[in-house]
């Protein structure tokens, strides 16, 4: 039977309730394949962690995690604690810290989702996000503090090796698609030096794929594009920044942003890699236990296809459609449900399979 170590972290907020829902799911898939199975070790890597004890990854924690064969995470973030310190003490140290520089994150609306948009049945994209560096390069300071002549500064960083790897992990990803499109986005007319460069670069790598059919639209005429002319748009790779903001758009797009999935990968495998929902913690539903768990059954079933398991992630995929179509949905696509009815059902449906 094989047998594969996932590192799971459900963080903070509604993170706790749909990494358990998820992890039900999953431990119900493998029980029913019956050829593998998981072996999870949780971490109370958390906001609350971070208050009673002072951080948020423990002495050596990163070395630890690195012998997982993935890490399932929930979400980062609190009202006791500076955003920008919980995400930068717990998702941004994983990420970066195991150089999980391609971020991938799909967008289609799935069977019986009622998107707000019409024609959204035509999304089918997905959004590739440079996940180490730019904009999320941590590069700048604050001084004089306090004082009428205070400055802070964010400075982002493009590096051409940076630039290169990902615009490549987004031509192979493209190539790999039936309709083979790779859109570019930067912001090159105003951002003059870093987006210049990721052009320059998406231009030349291109050179090595010339079956891929090519685009480049700046962000802001991105996302009009997303909403008035989805099929147009099908592989899109974007900066940290941009990608961030354009998955969330993606999200709400295809329904809502508790569908939407995410894997943080380190493509070459040196470092294990971590998949997660894209949404965060949602101080205003957290605890009520309303929380749409269907983006992290789909961030599984992301996890199980790194892992090998590409069977499993189909029957997973499959069940999660059968899922929505059942029109057994929670509060933000519209339904009564709440995150157990949902996780309840979708586990039953595995096992009657
Ligand atoms: N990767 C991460 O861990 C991550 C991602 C995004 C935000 N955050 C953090 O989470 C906190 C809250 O951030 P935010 O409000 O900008 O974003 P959010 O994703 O937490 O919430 C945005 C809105 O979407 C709704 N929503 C999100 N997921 C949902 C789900 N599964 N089911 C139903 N509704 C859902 C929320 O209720 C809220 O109204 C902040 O601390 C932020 O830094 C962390
Ligand atoms: O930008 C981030 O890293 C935080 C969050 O918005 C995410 O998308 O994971
Ligand atoms: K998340
Ligand atoms: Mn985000």
């Amino acid at each position: 039977m094989r047998s594969h170590r996932v590192a799971v972290i459900p963080g903070d907020g509604i993170g706790l309730e749909v990494i358990e829902a998820g992890k039900k799911v999953l431990e119900t898939l493998a029980k029913k394949s019956g050829d593998f199975h998981f072996e999870f070790e949780d971490f109370d890597w958390s906001s609350q962690r971070y208050l009673s004890q002072g951080e948020y990854i423990p002495e050596g924690g990163l070395d630890k995690l690195s012998k997982f064969d993935a890490i399932y995470f929930g979400a980062v973030g609190s009202q006791d604690v500076p955003d920008h310190v919980s995400l930068w003490e717990l998702r941004l140290a994983i990420c970066q810290g195991f150089d999980q520089y391609a971020n991938v994150r799909p967008a289609r609306v799935l069977p019986g989702v009622n998107s707000r948009l019409k024609g959204a049945e035509e999304i089918d994209w997905i959004i590739v996000r440079e996940n180490s560096e730019g904009e999320y390069s941590g590069n700048g300071g604050r001084v004089h503090q306090g004082h009428p002549e205070e400055v802070g500064t964010e400075v982002s960083v493009f590096t051409r090796k940076g630039i290169e790897r990902i615009h490549r992990f987004a031509f192979k990803l493209a190539q790999s698609r039936p309709r083979k499109k790779l859109t570019l986005v930067t912001k090159s007319n105003a951002q003059r030096h870093g987006m210049v460069l990721w052009d320059e670069v998406f231009f030349e790598v291109a050179k090595d794929f010339p079956d891929v059919k090519i685009d480049r639209e700046l962000v802001d005429a991105a996302t009009t594009r997303m909403v008035l002319k989805p099929e147009t748009m099908d592989v899109i790779v974007a900066t940290n920044l941009h990608a961030d903001i354009l998955s969330d758009l993606a999200a709400a797009l295809s329904g809502s942003l508790g569908i939407a999935p995410t894997a943080n990968l380190n493509p070459e495998r040196i470092y294990p890699s971590m998949f997660e929902p894209i949404h965060g913690s949602a101080f205003d539903i957290a605890g009520q236990g309303i929380a749409n768990p269907v983006g992290s059954f789909w961030t599984a079933a992301m996890m199980l296809e790194h892992l090998g398991e590409a069977t499993a992630a189909e029957r997973l995929m499959a069940a999660i459609e059968r899922l929505t179509d059942s029109g057994l949905q929670t509060k933000d696509l519209g339904g009564s449900a709440n995150t157990r009815d949902v996780t309840q059902a979708i586990c039953s449906d595995i096992e009657q399979q």
